[in-house]
């Protein structure tokens, strides 16, 4: 199969082809209780899963003849939350991840850190997507601090409702990572993401969504967790509103998130410096200056101590997905893209 397939436009390429021949390739759209959506070149169909495997939304699959799914192609990212119990995967194979904060609640700068290092330590590129800018006065205030608290991921301001900054975010989703980038909206429930995926699907969200009338049965007619090809290129899946989003061991995300204050660290006089009280701490120097705020070594401790906690109970294979050479692979490979201008 070809990138002309209409696979590519659910962001299909070669390494996501089956391992055993026969398998049909096909992508994760939705998973229910006993069942898959599954999109294939022919289109969406259920599908039964092979006991033993978990796939999830964002999954490259191969279904066999009779529509078992049958194979889960390794994750090039993963976005995972932990959680009381199990590790949940909320989306695999995502180029990106959109931290969705509403303008219109008050600003929850801890939250907003927790989902960027969650989003760090899921090898996708994350990004702050500030929602409902038509309800607030003071957005650019607002962006400042948000960007302060989000080292290395741009921060966009829209408002669905007048379509303001969808074109720029439109960009900064799915510009630039290759034929059909993955993005997926993450935030609080309430904040804004089945409005604003709905403004990204246009007018295609409500055609895929329509219940049919002379059964009633048909579709879902909303866009909850499911994956869609974006009209103009692209791909996006929305997530619940999650309540509780625990770390899982998150240490590399963490260091990501406060990329500012690992920097500072260099120059603490002990290397293994916990910024808590040590003699010749550049971190806690600089908060004295004024510098760096205290409120981001606070988060920085509380998400690390986290972390290690549960770093303690860590999955080894959720790890290997995650921080594989999977990730180093499909870099350079978008490197050689961005380079080339197209797959070759
Ligand atoms: N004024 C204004 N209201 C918006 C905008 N975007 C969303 N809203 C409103 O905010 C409320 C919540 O929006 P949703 O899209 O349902 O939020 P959600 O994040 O999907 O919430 P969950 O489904 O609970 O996870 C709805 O009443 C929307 O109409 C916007 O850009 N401007
Ligand atoms: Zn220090």
């Amino acid at each position: 199969m070809s990138t002309a397939s209409p696979l590519a436009r659910y962001g299909w390429d070669e390494r996501f082809a089956p391992r055993t021949t026969d398998l049909v390739p096909g992508r994760v759209v939705r998973v229910d209780r006993s069942a898959c959506e599954v999109v294939t070149g022919d289109g969406r169909r259920s599908a039964r899963v092979r006991r033993g495997l978990e796939p999830c939304t964002g999954d490259w699959v191969g279904l066999a003849e009779d529509g078992l799914l049958a194979e889960v192609l390794p994750r090039r990212t993963a976005l995972v939350r932990g959680s009381g119990g199990a590790p949940q995967v909320l989306a695999a194979n995502v180029d990106v991840v959109a931290v969705v904060v509403s303008l219109s609640a008050r600003l929850a700068l801890g939250r907003v850190e927790r989902l960027l290092a969650l989003a760090w330590e899921s090898g996708a590129r994350p990004v702050v997507v500030l929602t409902k800018a038509d309800l607030s006065a003071d957005v650019a205030d607002v962006a400042d601090e948000v960007s302060a608290a989000a080292p290395g991921a741009p921060v966009v301001a829209v408002s669905a409702t007048d379509g303001s900054g969808l074109d720029p975010l439109r960009a900064e989703l799915f510009g630039g990572s290759g034929p059909a980038a993955t993005a997926v909206l993450v935030g609080p429930s309430g904040a804004g993401k089945s409005t604003l995926a709905n403004a990204l699907l246009g007018t295609s969200a409500l055609a895929t969504g329509d219940v049919r009338a002379s059964d009633g049965k048909g579709r879902h007619t909303t866009v909850r967790r499911e994956l869609h090809a974006l009209p103009g290129g692209g791909v996006l899946i929305d997530t619940p509103g999650l309540r509780a989003v625990g770390l899982h061991a998150a240490d590399e995300g963490v260091r990501q998130a406060f990329a500012e204050v690992e920097e500072l660290a260099r120059s603490c006089r002990f290397a293994d410096c916990a910024h808590v009280a040590e003699p010749g701490c550049a971190v806690l120097a600089a908060v004295d200056d004024g510098g760096l705020e205290r409120r981001r070594v606070d988060s920085l401790h509380e998400l690390r101590r986290e972390s290690e906690w549960l770093a303690s109970r860590t999955d080894p294979r959720l790890r290997a997905e995650r921080r594989g050479a999977e990730r180093a692979m499909s870099k350079a490979q978008r490197r050689m893209y961005r380079e080339r201008g197209g797959w070759g």
